[in-house]
């Protein structure tokens, strides 16, 4: 792998370098000198923000290498790029004549970048891969694809050398790392639904966002016109995440969880102020509550017990009331959605009476029948009988009057699930208006779901859903209506799940999602936590989650891994974060959501600047409780990848509640008092799981303090 900038190849290779970055800002300069000329104002203004944004994507970052990889075509072997040279990168490049000086990584003739192989070379002589420091061009490594015998140690040291970086700040993309078979994923049609299984650090995420981008390559339009949206478990991820589809040259792709979600069409009126027991979320999540709710919103609808009559002129118009049933019926067995029918039954009506004066001899036009249907005896007929519904107010009456909930949930729900969901019976204080209502987290997925039923949601084109292991069936729901007529990308891992209403297995969640016909994928090669970190987080799956394998690491470095017993915790973290401050990289240190505030007092007393993630001073119900700046909260403005990237702004330790460890990561983790951790959960195995997340977040070191026994099952095999 010659690093010098004497070789010849490099130098080469740094000329074509710099002649791709002048192409690229030709391709700037030309966008820019375009003139807007719309046909009005409007389109003008239109064209004018096109011609900005493709300018700003046009932009070139000098830290980010322009392209990555290059690839030789054999002469020889048949391919439809027989004989050609393409250098790979994160967007398409082109000279003045047109021709590609760099290819973006999606378009088909990259794909042998990523798959070629011995076995199968896809074409090509060789493979080419760069080493970048800074933005500048430092190595490169060969492998020939054709039989030769590539010079050097076998296996990629510029991958190793990516995998192994130490971590600052947000999640970078993969681009020039991505792995054949995470490749598969990402590149997997739009139409197709995947399914993702993976051990912590497999690349589930990082494959879920390439995914888009892809996605948004190869379908532009589609996806523009459609939408595409990323749910993730919480803010904090997040924005861990959300640099990654900008640095790809993606502004337009949506991120939200699920919460976000459903919350988006009533902050005005409804919010999460309450925490159900873990009991009743379980309930409030399960599929069966669709149905309850299904009864309760059908249930408004009540059965005409006289005949309606409609005075148009002199002459009156008579429908009896078993007419008008038969209409209702008839609207119902469409299995139309409740305010679709209210429209419908209107028009029903009125086109009937309109029959009825036809037969009549009169000869009434389309205006007449609309007039109809907005007649002061038809509208309220159409009130009475198929009334307008509120859905906030309908949840509020449900939940708050046993006898309604009773109505709705009797064969569904046994009496004592109805109890735990009832404020009247529950022991919750029944609140004596809306405006009083604490409504919970899981109420918003039952509002949601009463929203689809009034008015189907809208359907994007595609969703990306991570940590899907953890949502209820009913929040599955929301999710899955969200891309019902699209596809989803399903991303989890069942050792992961934490959450007491859980779906239970990826059936169930692709059943609820309504994408039962998901693709099932697995990666299995850990990219983050080195081997003897893994092995030993590994100790609790058989209790965790038995079904499953045992994770790998494609880390080389074996990682350090530090299990002391310490008289006192609050004391041991400082001591423990003060041994590692040396070296370059982000700290973790993660501690059961109930020991934030005790660990960020020790800290501060001890001096050691910190940032709590989560930390809200608005949010009463944040575990951490400070005022502290979160990590993300003060992370400088978007910056793409770089090899070379200043200390971030915030502080290097970040102090991590167990419950929003999910998804992240740090170069050295700190996890203190893995009982406590474990006991901070509603169930054991849920506590295990969660202390199997914490265990797995480090990418160079782990070092786990205990005052108390170790939970026996982290014991040595
Ligand atoms: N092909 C790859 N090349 C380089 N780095 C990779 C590759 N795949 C994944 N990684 C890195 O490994 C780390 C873990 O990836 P990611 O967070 O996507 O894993 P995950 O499966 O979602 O993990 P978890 O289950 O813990 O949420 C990230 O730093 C990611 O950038």
């Amino acid at each position: 792998m010659p690093q010098s900038g004497d070789d010849p190849v490099i130098r080469a290779e740094r000329a074509h370098l710099a002649a791709s970055r002048a192409a690229l800002r030709a391709m700037r300069d030309e966008t820019l000198a375009l003139r807007a000329q719309g046909g009005n104002a409007v389109s003008t203004e239109v064209l004018h923000q096109a011609i900005q944004a493709r300018a700003a994507a046009l932009l070139d970052h000098p830290d980010v290498p322009l392209f990555f990889g290059r690839l030789d075509y054999s002469r020889e072997l048949p391919s439809r790029y027989q004989g050609e040279r393409y250098y790979v990168g994160r967007r398409h490049v082109h000279d003045a004549a047109g021709d590609p000086m760099v290819i973006d990584w999606r378009a088909p003739v990259s794909v042998a970048f990523y798959r070629a192989s011995g076995k199968d070379p896809h074409g090509l002589a060789l493979r080419r891969r760069f080493g970048f420091s800074g933005g500048e061009l430092t190595a490169f490594e060969d492998e020939p694809l054709d039989g030769a015998v590539a010079a050097g140690p076998p296996g990629s040291r510029i991958l190793t050398a990516e995998i192994e970086r130490p971590r600052v700040g947000p999640m970078r993309d993969i681009v020039a790392t991505i792995q054949p078979e995470q490749d598969e994923i990402v590149r997997a049609d739009l139409a197709a639904s995947v399914c993702v299984q993976g051990a912590p650090g497999t690349g589930k995420t990082a494959v879920g966002l390439h995914r888009v981008a892809y996605l948004l390559y190869t379908h532009r339009e589609r996806l523009r016109r459609g939408g595409a949206l990323v749910v993730g478990p919480n803010r904090q991820f997040l924005k861990y995440i959300e640099q990654v589809l900008p640095a790809l040259g993606e502004l337009e792709v949506a991120q939200a969880t699920v919460q976000e979600l459903v919350s988006k069409d009533f902050t005005q009126r409804f919010t999460v102020r309450a925490t159900d027991s873990a009991e009743a979320a379980r309930i409030k999540g399960d599929a069966r509550m669709a149905q309850v709710l299904h009864r309760a919103l059908w249930s408004s609808l009540s059965a005409p017990d006289e005949a309606l009559i409609v005075t148009r002129g002199v002459r009156k118009w008579r429908m009896p009331a078993y007419e008008v049933q038969e209409h209702i019926d008839a609207i119902r067995a469409r299995g139309v959605r409740y305010a679709a029918g209210r429209a419908m039954l209107a028009q029903r009506i009125a086109h009937a009476v309109l029959t009825r004066m036809e037969a009549a001899g009169e000869s009434p036009d389309d205006r007449v029948q609309d007039a109809v249907a907005r007649s002061r005896p038809v509208k309220a007929l159409v009130d009475r009988l198929w009334p307008a519904v509120d859905p906030v107010k309908l949840l509020f009456g449900l939940l708050s009057s046993a006898q309604r909930l009773a109505a709705a949930a009797d064969g569904l729900l046994d009496t004592e699930e109805q109890a735990l969901i009832c404020w009247e019976r529950s022991g919750a204080k029944a609140p004596r208006s809306l405006a009083a209502a604490r409504w919970s987290a899981a109420d918003a997925v039952l509002l949601d779901e009463l929203a689809d039923q009034l008015d189907r949601a809208h359907s994007l084109a595609h969703v990306v859903l991570d940590e899907a292991q953890d949502l209820s069936p009913m929040q599955c729901r929301a999710v899955g209506r969200r891309c019902a007529t699209g596809s989803a990308t399903v991303l989890g891992d069942v050792a992961q799940a934490t959450t007491a209403w859980a779906a239970g297995s990826w059936e169930e969640t692709l059943r609820h999602l309504g994408k039962p016909e998901a693709v099932r994928e697995e990666l299995t090669q850990g990219f983050r936590v080195p081997r003897q970190v893994i092995e030993y987080a590994a100790r609790l799956l058989p209790f965790a989650a038995p079904q499953l394998a045992p994770p790998t690491s494609v880390r080389q470095a074996d990682g350090a891994l530090d299990v002391r017993e310490v008289a006192d915790v609050g004391y041991a973290i400082g001591e423990a974060a003060a041994s590692v401050l040396g070296a370059e990289g982000s700290i973790g240190i993660i501690a059961a959501d109930a020991s934030i505030g005790v660990l960020t007092r020790a800290l501060t007393e001890r001096g050691f600047e910190h940032a709590v993630l989560g930390a809200d001073p608005s949010d009463p119900s944040d575990p951490a409780g400070s005022s502290e700046p979160s990590q993300a909260d003060s992370e400088p403005e978007p910056e793409p990848e770089s090899e070379q990237q200043p200390e971030p702004a915030a502080p290097r330790i970040s102090l991590v509640p167990a419950s929003l460890a999910k998804g992240l990561e740090y170069d050295f983790v700190i996890v203190a008092e893995p009982a406590d951790i474990v006991e901070g959960e509603y169930a054991e195995v849920l506590g295990l799981r969660r202390l199997y997340v914490v265990l797995t977040r480090a990418v160079s070191a782990l070092i786990v303090l205990h005052s108390r026994p170790l939970p026996s099952q982290l014991g040595a095999r």
